[in-house]
């Protein structure tokens, strides 16, 4: 796995995750989605550095402008609900991209300590040779990242891989760099060093979804 951790260099998006980790900022919840969805613009920028280009001529009022754009054709998914902003702010670059949803979420069975993955909803295009994007804000120990991934499958086969998130823990990375390819690119503004035995990034956010919607009731 080719792993881009961000926040490394020093640049703006240190302002943007720590206000997202902030506990007094996050009380304004449209801050939070805008943050996050600010964070999905940066990494979808430093990604589009490493897709393909093609040489272009467009004509101006005054002649004609040789320029390089972009040709991935690029689908970006997001699991939901936290994905949604984070979405929006690829979307907000990715001018043509085409659209996937999925839903992923803990179930807690038995007792608040141990859980599974649920995916319900899905709505994808093919994937046959696209460039696929998966976006997560919070990649913890890794599983819901897997699991879509998995889910996605039977929709083709994506030509490269690229998984966004805004804060990981190592257990969560390592995770996924086990089992993805090595072809796959992560990019990431923050990784933290643990999970708490709830499966929380510590010392992340917290609750990414319930921060940008409100809390909701278990089922
Ligand atoms: O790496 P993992 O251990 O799988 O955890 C990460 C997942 O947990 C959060 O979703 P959550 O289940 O809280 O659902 P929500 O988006 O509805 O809040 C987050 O948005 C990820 O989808
Ligand atoms: O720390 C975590 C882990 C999973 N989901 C979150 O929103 N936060
Ligand atoms: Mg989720």
């Amino acid at each position: 796995m080719k792993i881009h951790h961000l926040s490394e260099q020093n640049s703006v998006l240190n302002t943007f995750i720590s206000e997202i980790r902030n506990v007094e900022i996050q009380n304004d919840s449209m801050r939070f989605r805008r943050n996050i969805e600010r964070i999905g613009e940066i990494l979808g920028y430093e990604m589009s550095k490493h897709f393909n280009y093609k040489a272009s001529t467009i004509k101006t009022p005054l002649g004609d402008c040789s320029i390089n754009l972009l040709e991935n054709n690029v689908v970006l998914c997001s699991i939901l609900r936290a994905g949604v902003p984070l979405h929006n702010g690829l979307l907000n670059y990715f001018d043509t991209a085409e659209n996937a949803f999925i839903s992923a979420y803990r179930h807690h069975k038995h007792d608040p300590e141990s859980f599974e993955i649920v995916v319900e909803y899905l709505a994808c295009p093919s994937l046959e040779n696209k460039t696929l994007v998966l976006a997560d804000p919070m990649l913890a120990t890794g599983q819901s990242m897997l699991a879509t991934f998995e889910a996605l499958k039977p929709f083709g086969t994506p030509k490269e891989v690229h998984l966004v998130s805004a804060i990981g823990a190592q257990e969560g990375v390592d995770f996924i760099a086990d089992h993805f390819d090595k072809n796959t690119h992560l990019w990431i503004a923050a990784i933290d060093k643990k999970l708490n035995e709830k499966g929380y990034i510590m010392p992340g956010l917290g609750d990414a979804g319930d921060l940008a919607f409100g809390e909701k009731l278990q089922h």
